[in-house]
């Protein structure tokens, strides 16, 4: 169970003048396998929330809980519940360019090595890039980078994952794929937090917020 109480954020814009971001912001997401689309306008500050949720950002007012205990901003502490609990996509990837695609892959895992790479492979397969193993990231295109940001995300199978307009350089059916890869492991009772403006995304969630007006507003499920 994750939840954010009360916060607020307030960015400083280009030009130097300050921008409330976030004010008296809330959300929750309780049950175990549940999923969540978040909405909004570019610059809403959808990004934002999810680095708030993964603990990368900790420069905000208001409470983080997880499973009811407040988390410590310290970094230490930020960066071992993310190692611990987090599974982050992030819109831009952030794959190492020096690294092969495994590599890169385990960079998400944790445990032991042996039994790492065979899960490593496990994803890269059902991401649809079984070969790339030993592939460099400068040689994919923007879709097969996205999916090993995925599967990097995936591989520990983190109890929340956090995902950041995830399905954005994915074909139709490419994209169906990887939803159906996010339900089974919500059948697991991972819980999800999706960044989306598509609404065939959005649809794929149990629940749909909109990012509006510095907090977070409640959407009827598109049909
Ligand atoms: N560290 C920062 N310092 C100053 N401004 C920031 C910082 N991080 C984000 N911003 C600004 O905060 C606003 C919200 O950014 P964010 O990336 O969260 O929006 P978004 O809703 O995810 O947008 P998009 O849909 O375009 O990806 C933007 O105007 C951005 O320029």
């Amino acid at each position: 169970m994750i939840t954010l109480e009360h916060i607020g954020k307030t960015i400083t814009e280009p030009n130097g003048t300050a921008r409330v971001l976030f004010e008296d912001l809330s959300f929750a997401l309780v049950e175990p396998g549940s999923s969540v689309a978040v909405l909004g306008r570019s610059g809403s500050g959808k990004t934002t929330l999810l680095r708030i949720l993964a603990g990368l950002d900790t420069r905000f007012e208001g409470t983080h809980r997880y499973h009811g205990a407040a988390l410590s901003r310290r970094y230490e502490d930020m960066a071992r519940h993310r190692r611990d609990h987090i599974g982050f996509i992030t819109q831009h990837y952030d794959l190492l360019g020096d690294r092969s695609v495994l590599s890169n892959v385990l960079m998400g895992a944790r445990g032991r090595r042996s039994a790492e790479r065979r899960r490593a492979s496990e994803y890269l397969e059902l991401v649809g890039l079984t070969g790339f193993e030993r592939k460099r990231p400068s040689v994919l295109s923007g879709g097969e980078a996205q999916r090993v940001a995925i599967a990097r995300a995936l591989v520990s199978e983190p109890a929340v994952i956090l995902a950041d307009e995830p399905t954005g350089a994915l074909d139709e059916d490419t994209e169906e794929a990887v939803l159906t890869l996010f339900r089974t492991l919500q059948d697991r009772g991972c819980q999800l937090v999706i960044v989306t403006h598509s609404e065939r995304v959005a649809r794929h969630c149990d629940a749909q917020l909109l990012l509006t007006d510095r907090a977070l507003t409640p959407l009827p499920t598109p049909r």
